[in-house]
């Protein structure tokens, strides 16, 4: 497969033992995978449910990001249906060496200080952010003039700032902005910034433009081979299950059970792999649940009513959490939208060559160069900012809005226009779901409730938050841009009630693809990452955060998979 040139094992070619195994090549595993086989000593198994492709396309920002088309790369899932909303969320997962770093919008973002530190004073010592800096640093190379002293210039994940704006929708947004008296934050990942204001967002791209996911940052396939005597990365496999038995007073993990993702599960196809030291979970928030439940840790009750027998009664499943989001979306200029490159066949050539020769264009997908960050208390009942009440430095916003070139469903609303849209986050839910198994079937999609917006807070600060959209959307009208509301309240804040919020709310409400917590710190696994009752398991992956992160996920989840090797390698 060009130019994936080395070949990767496949089932019939492991060993039969290793000292550690890797559940899921994702974000946190190729990390992981990377640091515990620095050592040569160590014999390190990563096996990966996806494929690895590495197709030319995969590495081209706007077109991997195509996740919806492309579902080698992408595993589409059903939530349950949403009681607020009424309906089921599509789900997206990335499937493949790199995990969601293949498919995702490739932002860069550590989130506030104040939440680390909010975890560490809730008992989750060693993951206040003074505690976690150095893995943000240790796993960056950040591309552009940034303080030396927060960001990392000799890792192996580059990122990157966006450029000049790319569509004047954002130039005008940024203006809407300040002035409202939201200003704009110098960089959004220097924990000296006040994070609330407007703020451009680093990507994760390479010199040549290409998406630097960690597949490509920390397993590249030099690497790969490079190691191969002591690190076998094992693609299209599945985990099925982790055989764990009681050894003086804990549980420990004696062997894994894999079989080929396509298969069906049958003790034939089933290969047991031994484990000398340690097996490390990193199949994400919704993944690694999934396997802990199978294997007979989890709920009592659950594991039961699916027949499996319990050795460790623990909430694994239940906190999960996500940023659930709202769109507003309005028609503007065609030139100002994303909807060219599918109306306008010539440009579209035009934007490849550009692409191909300058590195610079449409297929970066610049289609979210900014976003805006708020707290909803510090709105006044129209979702203004209030003057007389500032934020802190440590402050923790509720809110992010993010400007998008792009409003799904509006190309068939008229051929001459584009879409635009404004997408509402709620940063900090207190709403919690749960992941629970559907079947004892590996290969068979979870049962997954979010649960979104029920609180009554949440649905209030969401309401809230959409005031501020209107009023900002009525900021870029002010300064004469064509911004006309499609499938979006009326532009005036004052006049629009709640249940209008409301109606937006379920007809526009979406995941942002944020799952975390179902294996939380605290509850499920210790400060160590390891399982409570186990001796030799740990996870590391966007389940183990107490709650969802106040920001876009990947570099947190990165932080998360540098600590959990350096605590592996400075104990054995
Ligand atoms: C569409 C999308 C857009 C996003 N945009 C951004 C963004 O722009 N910026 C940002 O910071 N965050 C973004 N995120 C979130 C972020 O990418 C994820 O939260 C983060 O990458 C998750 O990392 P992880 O290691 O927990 O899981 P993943 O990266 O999802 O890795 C889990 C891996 O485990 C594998 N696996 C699962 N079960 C098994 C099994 N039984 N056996 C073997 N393998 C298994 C999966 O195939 C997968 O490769 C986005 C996410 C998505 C899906």
């Amino acid at each position: 497969m060009w130019p994936f040139s080395i070949s990767l094992p496949s089932l019939k070619d492991l060993d039969e033992e290793y000292d550690y195994v890797i559940v899921g090549g994702g974000t946190a595993g190729c990390v992981l995978a990377n640091r515990i086989s620095t050592d040569p000593q160590n014999k390190v198994l990563l096996v990966e449910r996806g494929p690895a492709d590495d197709s030319w396309a995969s590495r081209i920002p706007l077109f991997s990001a195509n996740f919806a088309e492309d579902h080698k790369l992408a595993r589409k899932l059903d939530s349950e249906e949403e009681p607020v909303i009424g309906r089921p969320v599509d789900i997206f997962q990335g499937n493949g060496l790199g995990g969601s770093t293949r498919i995702n919008h490739m932002f860069y973002t550590r989130g506030p200080s104040g939440q680390y530190d909010r975890w560490e004073r809730n008992g989750a010592e060693g993951w206040g952010f003074k505690s976690l800096i150095p893995y943000f640093i240790k796993a960056e190379c950040a591309e552009y003039d940034a303080n030396p002293s927060v960001h990392g210039s000799d890792g192996e994940w580059i990122n990157r700032q966006n450029g000049p704006f790319f569509y004047s929708s954002f130039e005008h947004s940024a203006r809407a902005c300040e002035a409202l008296g939201l200003s704009r934050i110098p960089d959004l990942n220097d924990p000296q910034n006040v994070p609330i204001g407007w703020a451009t967002i680093p990507v994760t791209r390479d010199s040549n433009q290409h998406r630097h996911s960690t597949f490509w940052a920390f397993l590249p396939p030099a690497l790969i081979h490079a190691r191969r005597i002591n690190l076998h990365v094992c693609p299209n496999t599945i985990v099925e299950r982790l055989i764990i038995e009681k050894e003086q007073g804990h549980l420990a993990v004696r062997s894994v059970a894999l079989g080929p993702t396509g298969g069906q599960a049958s003790s034939k196809a089933t290969v047991h792999i031994r484990v000398r030291r340690e097996v490390v979970v990193c199949a994400g928030a919704l993944g690694s649940p999934q396997i802990l439940m199978l294997s007979g840790i989890g709920p009592a009750e659950h594991l039961s009513d699916m027949g499996i027998p319990v050795l460790q009664d623990t909430p694994v499943g239940e906190n999960l959490q996500d940023h659930f989001g709202v769109f507003n979306n309005y028609l503007v200029p065609l030139h100002d939208s994303l909807l060219r490159v599918n109306r306008q066949p010539l440009y579209f050539i035009w934007e490849v060559l550009r692409y191909f020769l300058f590195g610079t264009g449409v297929l970066l997908a610049p289609v979210v160069q900014m976003a805006i960050f708020a707290c909803t208390a510090l709105l006044d009942k129209h979702g203004v900012p209030l003057e007389d009440k500032q934020p802190e430095i440590n402050s923790v916003p509720d809110v992010e809005i993010m400007p998008l070139a792009y409003a799904q469903g509006l190309a068939q609303k008229d051929a001459t226009r584009g879409g635009f849209s404004f997408l509402t986050v709620l940063l900090t839910p207190e709403s919690k779901g749960s992941v629970r198994l559907r079947n004892i079937d590996p290969r068979a999609a979870p049962r997954i409730d979010f649960n979104y917006l029920s609180t009554l807070s949440d649905r209030m600060r969401m309401r809230h938050a959409l005031r501020l959209v209107l009023r900002l959307a009525r900021g870029l009208r002010e300064q004469g841009y064509q911004l006309e509301p499609a499938e979006a309240p009326p532009l005036d804040a004052e006049v629009v009630g709640d249940d209008t919020l409301d109606r937006q709310i379920t007809e526009q409400g979406c995941t942002t693809y944020h799952y975390t917590s179902t294996c939380a710190l605290g509850s499920v696994v210790g400060n160590d990452l390891v399982v409570k009752g186990t001796r030799n398991l740990r996870v590391a992956d966007a389940s183990v955060f107490p709650e969802v992160p106040a920001c876009h996920l990947q570099a947190p989840v990165v932080a998360v998979a540098e600590k959990c090797a350096n605590m592996i390698l400075s104990i054995h």
